[in-house]
């Protein structure tokens, strides 16, 4: 990142996009300082698209089903990807798993979140297994990417009681809120080299935000 420039991320999405929409919120306040360079889909309707028009913000449809196989829908989007010169790679609900030569590629710049508290839960469903489990505590975690899914060393996770009355739609609803503070948070992080992915890998254990986003577990030293 030039020295005075804002950092430059581009954004994957496949669905909805309120995370993309919580990142581009933050660097139009200035919460963040960085600037969202390019979305990219992979499915033609994703409401992310629109959020993208609505900003001006340059957005790329990629879409999966019409490659021959994953490597070849990897080394496209790796190569739109490079065109825009980013800083950080940011997945936000983008719902392919990438090959192993594409993440080694961008590994240290490419981050996801994930709608538990990892290593609880990876892969799908998190919210209904929460509750089936009578879990007391749930919530959602930032991590680098690796090419084992779901298997990155965390950055932060945000972190929220489960109510009673709590099923798996408001449950969802509720972690949506602990994740629109939670990615800025972790963005303005990396683009600040408060942390990064060896950082990561050794500390013994993740930074942790409330539902309000205080600190309530420092990161380890
Ligand atoms: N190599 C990696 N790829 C991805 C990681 C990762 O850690 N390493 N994180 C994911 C996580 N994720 C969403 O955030 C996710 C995990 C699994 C799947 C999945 O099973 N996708 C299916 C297709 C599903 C669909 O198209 O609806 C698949 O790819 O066959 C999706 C998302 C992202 N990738
Ligand atoms: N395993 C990955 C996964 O489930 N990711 C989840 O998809 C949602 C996307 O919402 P959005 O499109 O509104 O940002 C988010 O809740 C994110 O944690």
């Amino acid at each position: 990142m030039a020295a005075g420039e804002k950092a430059r991320l581009v954004v994957l999405a496949s669905g909805n996009g309120s995370n993309f929409q919580a990142i581009i919120d933050a660097c139009e306040s200035g919460r963040l300082d960085a600037e969202v360079v390019l979305l990219v889909v992979n499915r033609p309707g994703a409401y992310a698209l629109e959020r993208a028009r609505t900003h001006g913000i340059p957005s790329r449809l990629i879409d999966h089903t019409t490659y021959p196989d994953r490597e070849a829908f990897d080394a496209e989007l790796a190569a739109v990807i490079d065109e825009a010169r980013p800083d950080w790679i940011i997945m936000a609900g983008f719902m392919r798993i990438l090959t192993d030569g594409f993440v080694d590629r961008f590994q240290g710049r490419l981050i996801n979140i994930h709608p538990s508290l990892l290593p609880k839960y990876p892969g799908m469903n998190t919210h209904a297994r929460a509750l089936e489990a009578g879990d007391l505590k749930h919530g959602a975690t930032v991590h680098f990417v690796t090419p084992t899914v779901d298997a990155g060393p965390p950055i932060v996770q945000g972190r929220l009681e489960i109510l009673d009355n709590d099923d798996v739609e408001s449950l969802k609803q509720r972690i949506h809120g602990v994740e629109h503070r939670l990615y800025p948070l972790a963005i303005d992080w990396l683009v600040k080299g408060k942390i990064d992915f060896e950082r990561a890998e050794k500390q013994s254990r993740p930074a942790v935000v409330d539902a309000s986003g205080a600190l309530i577990v420092p990161p380890s030293p």
